[in-house]
């Protein structure tokens, strides 16, 4: 069975921080405690009113993950503007994961129309792989958005699992998964690697594993936050390592 790398998305901490104009909670500081928990990677997503990831974050982290932390995962997700895509350059992240937000959203809310957007996102993709990242594409649960998404030269499809997150009936849960499932199995055949994110929790990261084995990595922010508040972050690595089917050792 594939191990499903843990990939803590470090957006939330950086929202915090901005509370107040002092560097704590610190971005980096939390991200190396959970590193050194066993994290595989730390995902990003900056956005261009910077209200979470600010743009000298990037640095910091690509200084932790480039240095001290030079084997684990940098993810960088966002739209591809060109201030982004210039900025994804100098940062040299391992992955970059291409989301179709608007900048008025207020968080991600769906995936790419891999179809309508083919030739566009060949173009960026191709652009980014000059200069050495692996590129995974925000699609929703969607067997044809995933097949799409390969054609455009896509390493990796990253899910939406928003619907799976926010389910609250479990038939509703169910019916969402499955989706995920079929969508997963198509993007498999594809040739592609399978990422998922949003909303995923201690409580729904078992079932999202049981049903797609194969799992490459999954990013989680939000309520590994909310739970290292509770557990403390080191601690909370360890439950979601669990969680995904990888406990630490
Ligand atoms: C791409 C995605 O699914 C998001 O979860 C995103 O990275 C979260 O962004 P915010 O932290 O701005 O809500
Ligand atoms: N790509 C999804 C992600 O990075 C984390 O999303 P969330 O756990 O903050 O919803």
């Amino acid at each position: 069975m594939t191990t499903t790398k843990l990939s803590v998305n470090v957006n939330a901490i950086a929202q915090l921080r901005n509370r107040r104009d002092l560097p704590w909670p610190s971005v980096t500081g939390l991200s190396a405690i959970a590193l050194e928990a066993g994290a595989y990677g730390i995902t990003i997503h900056p956005r261009p009113d910077q209200r979470h990831i600010r743009r000298t974050d990037v640095f910091d982290l690509q200084k932790l993950l480039r240095g001290e932390w030079k084997d684990k995962e940098f993810n960088i997700e966002g739209y591809p503007t060109h201030e982004f895509l210039e900025l994804c350059a100098l940062a040299q992240p391992d992955q970059v994961t291409l989301v179709p937000d608007d900048p008025s959203q207020s968080t991600s809310d769906h995936g790419w129309d891999t179809q309508e957007n083919a030739s566009y996102l060949s173009r960026i993709i191709d652009q980014i792989h000059t200069f050495g990242a692996r590129v995974s594409v925000f699609v929703d649960a969607d067997a044809g958005m995933a097949e799409g998404a390969a054609k455009t030269g896509a390493d990796r499809v990253e899910f939406y699992t928003g619907p799976y997150g926010h389910a609250v009936d479990p038939d509703v849960q169910d019916a969402e998964l499955k989706k995920l499932a079929e969508a997963a199995e198509a993007a498999r055949t594809a040739g592609l690697a399978v990422n998922a994110g949003h909303d995923l929790t201690l409580a729904n990261m078992p079932k999202l594993k049981a049903a797609i084995p194969y799992l490459a990595e999954v990013s989680i922010g939000h309520a590994l936050t909310a739970d290292a508040l509770i557990y403390g972050m080191a601690e909370t690595i360890r439950l979601y390592r669990e969680a995904c089917g990888d406990p630490v050792r």
